[in-house]
């Protein structure tokens, strides 16, 4: 499993953040194979309520929040509230990673790892396919326009 937990590591997982404008996305710098974990969304956990409340003072900006359940919990991984407390300089690769709902090749995969003791949510992404270098990695982010900030959008990439 590549841990991804600071900027070391994340030389190590060999995935990049490149800027086009205003606009980031994550490319592979060497090749990954079907099945393999690439990198994890990195950002604090609190409830989905809360996730909901944050995405609500949102207009334009990029949203980084990730909603996942945890068995019978409605969860989300806080990645717009940056730096975070364990990472206070270094940006993340995770929350740079663009939708695609027609050609993704990362899934995210959910996992409960014991830190000190205690259960921690994890997501994880899983290449879906073999992935060359230089390849943008895109996951499908399971939202439309309704449920994506509200109805009336224009989302355009939400249909890439
Ligand atoms: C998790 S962030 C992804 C990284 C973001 N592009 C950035 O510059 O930091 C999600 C935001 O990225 C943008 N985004 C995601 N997928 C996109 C795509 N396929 N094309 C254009 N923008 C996209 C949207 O603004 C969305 O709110």
């Amino acid at each position: 499993m590549v841990e991804i937990g600071s900027q070391q590591s994340e030389k190590i997982a060999k995935v990049d953040v490149f800027q086009q404008g205003f606009h980031r996305g994550v490319v592979a710098t060497r090749p990954f194979s079907k099945g393999d974990i690439v990198c994890n969304y990195h950002g604090k956990v609190i409830t989905a309520a809360a996730g909901r409340a944050m995405m609500q003072d949102m207009h334009n900006e990029p949203g980084y929040p990730f909603f996942f359940k945890s068995g019978p919990r409605d969860m989300c991984i806080d990645a717009q509230t940056f730096p975070c407390d364990c990472r206070p300089v270094a940006d993340t690769v995770g929350r740079r990673i663009n939708h695609s709902s027609k050609r993704p090749n990362l899934k995210p995969l959910h996992c409960v790892i014991k830190v000190d003791g205690e259960d921690r949510d994890v997501i994880l992404f899983r290449a879906l396919q073999d992935i060359s270098v230089d390849t943008q990695l895109k996951f499908d982010y399971g939202v439309n326009r309704k449920s994506f900030r509200g109805e009336g959008l224009d989302l355009q990439w939400l249909d890439e």
